[in-house]
Order: C-alpha cells, then structure tokens, then sequence
C-alpha cells in the first residue's frame, strides 16, 4: 500500500559522460510502498538515474536522500547494505560460477568461518531464495552457464528479493521474460509493495506499466517532464510526454491479408535436436514468418540452428535453392542470413569495440575493393545507419557499452540490414525498444518486405506476431503444432490456446 511517507528524494541529480548530458537537473520524490513506473525513449537517462542510486556510478551534482538522509552509495555492495537492489537490464550474473554463489556474491562472508566457506549452508540458503519465489526448478549447485538468459534472469529475481530491499529497482527485466517469468517478477513486486516497500521499475511496453504501476515519472533527453498517478496514466498521453510528439498509433501493418512471394528461401524438413522434434517449415522470399510458443517452446533454438550456431540430429535445411548443413554462423552469413539473438550482449554485438565496427563486421566483403575498405566508403556506410535507425550516438567511433540497451539493439539491427541480408531472423528484435523506434523498425520491416526480403520474426509479444506476420506458426514442446495465415480473425486468445 502506497504510504504518506517519501523514501526516496531525488534532488536536481546531473550526470555527463564526456559530452553526453545524460541527466540534467532531475528532481522528484518516491513514497514508501509505491511501484512507481520509469519510463523515457532510448537513451532517455533511466539506466543512469538507476545505476547512481544503486551504487554503480557517482553523480556529477544533486542530493539523493534516501529515508531521510542523504545517501551517497560508493559500491553495488554498500547500496545491497542499505536496502538497495537492482535487477540491471542485460545479464547481471558471473558466468563461471555456480547459482548459488552468483546470488550471495559479495555477501560469501555469511557462509564462512575461518575464512573457509561452508558451499552446502550456501547452496540450502540459494535454495530458500529461489523456492521463495517459485522457481525451485533451477539448481543452486549448477554453474550459470547452464541457465538461459530468462532463467538467469530469474535469479536475479531471486537475489534481488532475498535480501528483503526496501527499493527494489528493476531495469527493463520484464522482456527478457515469459508470461510465467513475468508472473514471478510481478507477483516480487506485489511482495516488495505490501511489505512496504518502494519499486522503480523501467519498462517499454506502456500496457504492463499501467497494470503494474501506481504511479509513472518520464525522463525525455535526460530532462525531468513529468509524473502521473493512477488514473492520470493514459497511455496516449504519456506517449506524447515521453517522445514530444503526437505518435501516429499506427504500429503495424494495415493489409487484413498476408501476402508472399512463390520461392521458397529456406526451408527445413524433419529437423531434430535436443530442442527440436520433427520440425519443417518453408520461409518465402517477400514474407514475414511469425513464431511464436513460450520460451521454452524451441522457437529460439530454431532461430539459431537457421544461422548455423547449433547443429541438427537429422533432417534437411535447404537456403536459397541448396540443400546443405550450415557448419557455423559464417557460412550462414555467406548464404546472405542475418541473425538478430535475443541474448544481445553475449551473442549479437561486441561491446568493447565501436559502434563503426560493429555496424561494419559483416558487411567488409561488401564495402572493399580488392580486400581494402576505404575509411571514408566505411564512414558513411556507417553514418546512413545511424541516421536511418537513429542511433543515439555521440560519434561513431563510441564503444557499444557505452550505449544505452535500445541503442545498442539499434547497431545490431543496422548490422544485418546494412549487409542487405536477404533472409533475415529476428529473435526478438524490439526487445528494449523504445515505442518511437518500434514504429520505425516496424516501417523497415515492411519495405524489406515489399523488396523480397524474408523475415523469420521470433516473438514473445503476441501484439507484434499478429500485427507484423504474413503467417504464423505456433510452436509447443518442440514442435510445430499450428499454422494461421493473416485474418483479422487472429486474436491474442486464439493463439494462446494453441501455445499451453
Ligand atoms: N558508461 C557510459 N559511458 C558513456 N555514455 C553512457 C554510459 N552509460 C550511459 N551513457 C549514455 O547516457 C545516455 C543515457 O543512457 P541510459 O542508458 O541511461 O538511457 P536509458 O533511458 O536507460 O535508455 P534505454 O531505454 O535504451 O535503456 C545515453 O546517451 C548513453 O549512451
């Protein structure tokens, strides 16, 4: 329940980065007890405001005043110390250890005497923590790297939870969820409200903000604009205090029919993996394909078996007229595939190299003559990229870490569309998007399209498979248990039938 008293005081805090102005003079306050929603475009200084409360940047100026006093967090740590937890937006957990030392990392010392840590009073406590929020699936002996990036997500959760936060920030977690991820982090919340305490959670999709959130504060170009409670949460309205503008409210496509060409681009037969049983399917050239299941349908695995990252048991794939067995993502790429990961930090970008770069890695077979890319033929391939998706950069030779989440989508979306892949696989790939760009990769779905272009779209968001596809194919267990062709009579319920 939302209290009178504030917790959290946030007084004209400013951050740069170099020439970034990331925050300028922010100011509001947070009440005990509330869920307030945090929303702002890409780059709009969300995560910033974020990681300063929790202890992972300094502010340039400003107060924080936390439960009355000011507070000044130098580590993650100190921050976990005084009630502060944060759920980060990419993978948040240490990859060579086990799950239960990634949720007590930094607080081993519980489980020590004698500087001897005691793993099995670790693992049982690991084990509360995850139990606590229904997750007892996932092993606190097993090493990380065994968990998907939802699953490690929810360990986060776990972490997060344990300690008993009296903030509990959640940054852009929810889509990197299932409906059932999804139901564990909101049923969290609902936890953290009724025993008091304050939730700040960052989201994109405005519908779940309004069904998780008391109350809404907007940032636009790191600029305090607003804050909304209950009722005055009208989506259209907010949309026009995050961008500025008036938005179209055209999403997707308008045609009642789907359409497509007769060649077939790429098709499997009778596909078998450990997550694949029996699977075929043709992708057409001027289609958009939609997938769609829960997580754990196959539909992922799929999506990485088309771009030669995993190998099948048995069956056929056959690409642009040849029937082969791509061996790795090279020779996908060399079969003009364009893979979009879920998993973007880990498999999508390289974050310690420049935006140009990375925009340019596969695409310098297409910009050379005779081996030798010309910089300035590289810069403005690059800088037509930018513009077009719109890229929140300061100059091209930034490091993609540097760049916000949606940002960094953004480069890996210029990536495969600059090297004019003709069969394109989507997973997931507004994932973090900010509702201005969605329109315009929506728009750039649709000309790629009317071009010949084929789309595999990979989707957990039922809105965007029935908005965007020509043709849906449901997956369950590993199968493909149905097939819809594009009618208004496609309905949310509908597919979700299929799906459970
Ligand atoms: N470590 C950093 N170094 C340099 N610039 C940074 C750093 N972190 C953030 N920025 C810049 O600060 C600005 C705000 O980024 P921030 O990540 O806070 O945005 P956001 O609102 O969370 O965006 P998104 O919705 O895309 O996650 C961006 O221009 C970003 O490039």
């Amino acid at each position: 329940m939302v209290e009178n008293q504030v917790l959290l005081q946030i007084q004209h805090v400013s951050k740069s980065f170099g020439l970034t102005r990331a925050l300028r003079d922010v100011s509001f306050d947070v009440r005990k007890g509330e869920v307030r929603g945090f929303i702002g475009e890409n780059g709009s200084g969300k995560s910033t405001l974020s990681n300063i409360i929790a202890g992972v940047y300094e502010k340039d100026k400003g107060k924080i005043i936390l439960d009355g006093k000011e507070w000044k967090a130098a580590t993650v740590v100190e921050a976990e110390e005084q009630g502060i937890a944060l759920i980060v937006q990419e993978i948040g957990t240490i990859e060579e250890i086990s799950v239960a030392s990634n949720i007590f990392l930094g607080n081993e010392r519980r489980f020590g005497s004698r500087g001897i840590i005691n793993y099995r009073k670790m693992n049982q406590e690991a084990k509360k923590a995850l139990e606590l929020i229904g997750a007892s699936d996932i092993s606190p002996e097993k090493p990380i790297g065994e968990y998907n990036l939802e699953e490690r997500k929810i360990i986060e959760i776990a972490k997060a939870i344990y300690t008993h936060p009296k903030l509990l920030i959640v940054d852009e977690t929810a889509n990197a969820l299932s409906s059932h991820g999804r139901e564990i982090l909101y049923s969290v919340i609902r936890d953290v409200r009724n025993y008091g305490g304050t939730v700040l959670f960052i989201t994109h999709d405005l519908e779940e903000l309004v069904r998780v959130c008391d109350s809404v504060t907007i940032l636009r170009d790191g600029v305090y604009i607003d804050t909304c409670y209950g009722n005055e949460m009208i989506i259209n309205e907010l949309k026009v205090k995050m961008v500025g503008r008036e938005m179209s409210g055209h999403y997707y496509r308008t045609e009642e029919e789907g359409s497509m060409g007769e060649k077939v681009v790429m098709s499997v037969k009778n596909v078998f993996t450990s997550a694949l049983k029996d699977v075929s399917l043709e992708l057409h050239e001027g289609e958009i394909l939609g997938l769609g299941g829960l997580s754990d349908c196959g539909m992922h695995e799929l999506g990485r078996l088309l771009f030669g990252l995993d190998q099948p048991y048995s069956g056929t794939l056959t690409c642009n007229g040849r029937t082969e067995r791509l061996k790795n993502p090279v020779q996908a790429i060399r079969r003009n595939i364009g893979y979009v990961s879920k998993n973007r930090d880990s498999e999508a970008i390289i974050l310690r190299d420049s935006v140009r770069n990375n925009i340019c890695l596969c695409s310098l077979d297409k910009i050379s003559k005779f081996g030798f890319a010309a910089p300035k033929t590289e810069n403005s391939f690059v800088d037509r990229w930018i513009e077009r998706l719109k890229v929140k950069v300061n100059n091209r030779s930034e490091y993609v870490a540097s760049l916000s989440g949606g940002n960094k989508q953004k480069v890996v979306l210029a990536k495969w569309l600059g090297r004019g892949s003709n069969i394109l696989i989507f997973d997931c790939p507004t994932r973090g998007i900010d509702i201005g760009v969605k329109e315009a990769i929506y728009t750039l779905m649709s000309e790629l399209k009317a071009q010949g272009h084929a789309i595999l779209l990979i989707s957990e968001e039922l809105p965007e498979l029935i908005g965007m596809s020509d043709r849906i194919l449901i997956m369950k267990d590993g199968r493909i248990v149905c097939e819809k062709m594009r009618s208004p009579e496609i309905t949310e319920p509908l597919l979700i039938k299929e799906m459970i």
